[in-house]
């Protein structure tokens, strides 16, 4: 079997030596160009595993290559060489098409691993990384609305790419699921994904956290340990609710991309790192820069490209499938679970501000309610009623009530529990709607919790026992918020 060739486009004869040894090292074929017009004949008759290519040729520039060969049906990767601080040319490149790049003077290692990730995607195209998610029916991102079937096709086409990329979209509506879709179909889907929510760790354990840290660095390092990029070394890193970051950290961060190393606390020298960052917010990160909250070139260095979450009520064709998805995900073993239609009227007129992930809490607490598993309108415990769902939920309130109802606010304070009154459990008083009843229970825990953790959400959650973006969700569509 003949090894992967390797096209390199570089004019300056001492580089493109260098490479062409240290590729041929490798045990790849080596084919060299030294301006544009070379390089076009030789695509013209070979198929290559790679293209490399500088930026500034004789004939032309290396970034128009990049856009000729991603107009050609086999998607091969071409990496750019950027002369040294010329961030912006890597960036355009990345815009363009290019798959990585490499800044002069060019280190032999990064370019060792550039060339291996580009060899495992030539592994994988015309597989996984060349169709669409969709197609190959793993992927966890559901829905079949237009908007969806182009998410995918969207995402199919980024992870051929290192290319940071930026994910907006509104709570809860898939941000995670499709930056985990990316890694998935990408050539590193081998290695680890890691997501990181930025606005859930403390301020003074940030730097500790994302570059790790060694032995005796401060009180209680007791062990070296590696943080968040080393955990990722391979893989992908998703920085989730980027905007959270704190300025200082911003810096540190923006210095580990462009460099692709970093810096232990406590350490003394930089160690490499192979990552692809894609990050996520639910806010106006430009409007952040705008604000000063953001700094301008971290922004630009992790907006290559954009990548938008609709909201569920952009995309209400998928409600019926959604429900379905999730409604056996949750049923218990044996037991059908399935939305009456009713209900599903009822669900395709709310406004969803929580997204999939507030259809998945609506979904889970009606089931609890559900007769048989069918859900009907008043199962699903919707607030506000808009003007529209009114007539429905009138009369599903018809459903007969309890005599002794009455709205918990009105409620006497409980009498001192004796024998004879916990013998008449009858005489207590009912809530005349159980949602709003429990959510109330619900707010109320959860503001114990937070003010015993003076607004620490992230101590809250784990007093709680459960996740820091379940609390988040959860205060959210509770109107809970800090203190001013
Ligand atoms: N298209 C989808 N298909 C199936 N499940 C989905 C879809 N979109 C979101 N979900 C589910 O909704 C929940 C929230 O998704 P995810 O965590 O990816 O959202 P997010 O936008 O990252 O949220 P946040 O802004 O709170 O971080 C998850 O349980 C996820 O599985």
């Amino acid at each position: 079997m003949s090894s992967p060739r390797i096209l390199i486009v570089d004019d300056e004869a001492d580089l493109r030596e260098l490479l062409e040894i240290t590729l041929l090292k490798m045990g790849l074929d080596v084919d060299s160009a030294d301006c544009l017009a070379a390089a076009r004949d030789s695509l013209a008759c070979r198929d290559y595993a790679l293209v490399l290519t500088d930026m500034r040729l004789p004939d032309g520039f290396g970034i128009d290559l990049v856009r000729e060969i991603a107009r050609m049906p086999r998607h091969t990767p071409v990496a750019v060489i950027t002369a040294f601080g010329s961030a912006d040319n890597a960036v355009a490149a990345l815009k363009a098409g290019a798959f990585d790049y490499l800044s002069k003077p060019v280190g032999l290692d990064q370019l060792r691993q550039m060339v291996q990730s580009a060899l495992r995607m030539d592994g994988l195209s015309g597989s996984s990384a060349g169709s669409s998610p969709s197609a190959s029916g793993k992927s966890p991102l559901l829905g079949e609305s237009p908007v969806m079937q182009d998410l995918r096709v969207q995402i199919a086409r980024l992870a051929r790419s290192m290319a940071p990329v930026s994910i907006h979209g509104e709570s809860g509506s898939g941000k995670e699921l499709a930056a985990r879709a990316i890694h998935v179909h990408s050539n590193r889907a081998d290695k680890p994904f890691i997501a990181v929510n930025c606005g859930a760790i403390p301020e003074t354990l940030m730097e500790a956290e994302f570059f790790g840290y060694r032995k005796g660095a401060f009180t209680g390092a007791n062990d070296d340990r590696d943080g968040f990029f080393q955990a990722a070394n391979g893989g992908t890193l998703m920085l989730d609710e980027v905007a959270e970051l704190p300025l200082p950290m911003q810096v540190k961060l923006l210095r580990a991309i462009q460099e692709r190393r970093v810096r232990k606390v406590g350490a003394t020298v930089e160690e490499p790192v192979d990552v692809r960052l894609i990050s996520a917010t639910h806010q106006d990160l430009e409007k952040c820069v705008a604000d000063g909250k953001f700094r301008q070139d971290l922004y630009y260095r992790l907006n290559v490209i954009e990548l938008r979450l609709p909201p569920l009520r952009e995309r209400l064709d998928d409600l019926g499938m959604l429900s379905e998805a999730i409604l056996n995900r949750l049923a218990p073993a044996g037991m059908r679970a399935r939305l009456a239609p009713e209900a599903l009227d009822a669900l395709r007129q709310h406004a969803f501000p929580g997204n999939v992930r507030e259809l998945e809490n609506i979904l889970e607490r009606a089931l609890a309610f559900a007769n048989d598993g069918i859900i009907q309108v008043i199962d699903l415990g919707l607030k506000p009623v808009s003007q529209s769902l009114a007539p429905v939920v009138a009369e599903a309130r018809e459903v007969p009530q309890p005599a002794v109802a009455a709205p918990v606010e009105a409620a006497p304070p409980a009498a001192p529990r004796t024998p004879t009154a916990s013998a008449a459990p009858a005489q207590e008083e009912l809530p005349n709607c159980l949602p709003q009843h429990l959510d109330e229970i619900e707010r109320q825990v959860i503001l114990r919790a937070l003010q015993r953790t003076r607004f620490n959400r992230t101590q809250a959650a784990e007093l709680l026992g459960i996740s820091f973006r379940q609390l988040r969700y959860r205060m959210q569509r509770l109107s809970i918020r800090e203190p001013e």
